[in-house]
């Protein structure tokens, strides 16, 4: 190209530049899909077969994929793409370059990998025995303990020995994990893993948007737990539960007191209007775990979206298996590279809970099969938390009343006001107890990697966070022995946490969209885009961009909003929000707990540890309120 040369070097960089990265970028993908493949093999057939060879196959193959992602994550950074024409190349070169942990020197990344594997395997393996007689695992068996005993000694003695089996053994090898992730987070230009974490928002305001958007529901948070200790009050006593303090966590009917929808019946407003047991329902129509995925792909199918491919049904892992197999019943969706190569591992029990989840699996599934055609560098969600919502929005759907009954697993006919408050306290608990649990997770690992929270005060720490966000003491008195923390999958399996805040609030944004797309009017808990193949095309055209754009620009061509905003999540929960406000005025409650621990005797009146909230009869009406 002579005429370009005397044109100026630049240009001729540029030019070559960009021709030669589009060709790096074409030879890529097929390599990057086989090595993808066979490191996603290796590590189903550990999580779904726990043995000595599996693993060391896994490391193997870890490390294959690293040394991959190494070569070409270093030469990506060799292109200069500030001249370049094409978004598409620079963003692809761009994305290229983030090859987290794969960026340790080899060494450091076996020692990365064992640390890794031990902490998610302790935390799968874990079991807790009786002092006489069998051993118990977190699921189904202590999951079922925590979500359905009402006797707050055997819900202690579940809480308590699952933090014994699981947490402690974990602390040690967590502070070196820390150690290795920011130096990880290093190499890729991050100043730790935090900052690593949170690039993958694109955006230079996520801390202050997830503090607005946390304020912005605030409200209800505070009306609800101010709602659910009276309840719990009147069921557990005087003796139990502080009614000017946090709540003990062991009583909200999960493990982790991050939803608490099993306690519906001790908080529902009208008793004498209980709702359907559904999984009651669902055990007497003798639903089985494959059924409960069929009831899925239903529905998804019935938006005009993919159907689950035939692979899906013969490589899955829908319930645990009988034959002795150790494996992680964490549930879990996966991808492998290989068109329609996409299963799901899960130790599927037949209650209402799960088959929610289900629907939740399904939407990555989902996300999967729509975007297999694009670049490997682009199967992705457009961001975390799109992913997370995708399946979400669904089961809000899924959920409804009107959708139940249309499937036969309902049969009452009407739902009047006095039931309908009943339904959405049901949704409340599972989604707005869920606020300050996902928003506070990635706070403390966030701290934890940035160093504000040093080793000596992990636990300290992380209960420090759950009374000041979400109003919760320890049952019993904790020590820095202890790593509740690591009690909870996310954490020893490094799964950052706070995509499931933001798709709390995008579902509900998307859930809008999709009814308004659907055809729906009035409540929106009363809609159900089953069968809207309007929705469908809506929600699918956003799967098909996986993360080749800005989730921003994907979110406004969707929904005609570019930023994520509360404002669909407040809508759904209006209704509730004047009932529970009214209710919290009646009994003389205040939002907010001055207390500061669960134990009586260090009770104290004088210490304001978080914001105490007194409702002036006159402003609750208006959901005001007066800080203390
Ligand atoms: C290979 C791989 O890892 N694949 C990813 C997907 C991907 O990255 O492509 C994946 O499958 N992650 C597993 C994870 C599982 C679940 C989870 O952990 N949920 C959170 C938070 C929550 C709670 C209630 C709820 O309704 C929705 C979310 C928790 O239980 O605390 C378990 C129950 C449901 C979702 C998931 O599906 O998000
Ligand atoms: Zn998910």
């Amino acid at each position: 190209l002579p005429w370009l040369r005397t044109a100026g070097q630049p240009s001729l960089d540029a030019f070559y530049n960009e021709t030669q990265a589009k060709l790096f970028l074409k030879f890529y993908e097929q390599p990057a899909r086989i090595v993808f493949n066979e490191f996603m093999e290796a590590t189903w057939n550990y999580v779904t077969n726990i043995t000595k060879r599996n693993r060391k196959n896994m490391f193997q193959k870890e490390v294959e994929k690293s040394q991959f992602m190494l070569y070409f994550g270093s030469r990506a950074r060799l292109f200069k793409t500030d001249h370049f024409q094409n978004p598409d190349v620079k963003r692809m070169l761009s994305k290229l370059q983030n090859i987290d942990k794969s960026a340790l020197p080899t060494e450091d990344l076996q020692k990365y990998n064992r640390l890794l594997t031990y902490m998610e395997t302790t935390y799968s393996t874990a079991e807790v025995c009786l002092d006489e007689g069998p051993c118990i695992p977190l699921e189904p068996d202590l999951e079922e303990i925590m979500a359905t005993s009402r006797d707050e000694k055997e819900l202690l003695w579940a809480w308590q020995r699952w933090r014994d089996a699981v947490g402690r053994q974990i602390r040690p090898v967590f502070e070196h994990y820390v150690q290795l992730s920011n130096k990880a987070a290093q190499y890729n230009g991050y100043k730790d893993m935090g900052a690593l974490w949170r690039a993958k928002y694109e955006s230079n305001t996520l801390e202050e948007d997830l503090k607005r958007l946390f304020d912005e529901l605030q409200p209800l948070y505070l009306n609800l737990h101010a709602y659910v200790r009276r309840s719990l009050f009147r069921y557990y006593g005087p003796e139990v539960i502080n009614l000017r303090g946090p709540i003990p966590a062991h009583l909200l009917g999960n493990m982790w007191a991050q939803s608490w929808d099993n306690i519906l019946d001790i908080a529902l407003p009208y008793p004498k209007k209980p709702p359907e047991d559904v999984t009651k329902i669902m055990k007497n129509q003798h639903w089985k775990p494959e059924k409960m995925f069929q009831e899925a792909n239903i529905f998804i199918t019935s938006l005009g979206l993919l159907p689950a491919p035939s692979e899906f049904w013969v490589k899955s892992m829908l319930e645990k298996p009988a034959d002795g197999r150790e494996v992680e019943c964490h549930a879990s969706a996966w991808k492998f590279y290989r068109g329609n190569d996409v299963r799901i591992k899960k130790c599927t029990e037949v209650t209402i809970e799960d088959l929610l989840s289900i629907f939740h699996q399904m939407g990555h599934i989902q996300y999967y099969l729509q975007f297999q055609n694009l670049s490997v560098i682009y199967q992705e969600g457009a961001s975390p938390a799109f992913e997370e919502a995708v399946g979400s929005v669904i089961t809000l759907s899924a959920s409804s009343h009107k959708h139940l009954l249309s499937r036969g697993l309902l049969s009452q006919q009407h739902q009047d006001s006095e039931e309908e408050v009943n339904f959405l306290l049901g949704i409340a608990l599972e989604k707005i107890a869920f606020i300050p649990f996902s928003y506070l997770v990635d706070v403390f690992r966030w701290k934890v990697f940035d160093g504000t929270i040093t080793k000596s005060i992990y636990n300290q720490e992380w209960w420090n966070l759950r009374l000041k966000y979400q109003g919760l003491c320890p049952p019993v008195t904790r020590s820095e022995e202890d790593f509740d923390p690591g009690a909870k999958f996310h954490i020893p399996a490094s799964v950052p946490y706070v995509r499931y805040f933001l798709s709390l609030v995008l579902q509900f944004q998307f859930h809008e969209a999709l009814c308004r797309a659907s055809g729906h009017a009035g409540p929106l808990h009363r809609c159900d885009i089953y069968n809207s193949k309007v929705a469908g095309k809506m929600l699918g055209d956003v799967l098909k961009l996986g993360s080749s754009r800005p989730w921003q620009e994907v979110l406004k061509e969707m929904t005609g909003q570019s930023n994520i905003s509360a404002k669909s999540f407040l809508s759904y929960f209006k209704p509730l929000l004047h009932w529970l406000v009214n209710e919290n005025v009646k009994q003389g409650d205040i939002l907010g707990w001055l207390d500061y621990s669960c134990s009586f005797e260090e009770k104290s009146t004088d210490k304001v540890s978080f914001l105490g909230m007194v409702l002036e009869p006159e402003q609750a009406r208006l959901g005001q309120w007066v800080l203390l």
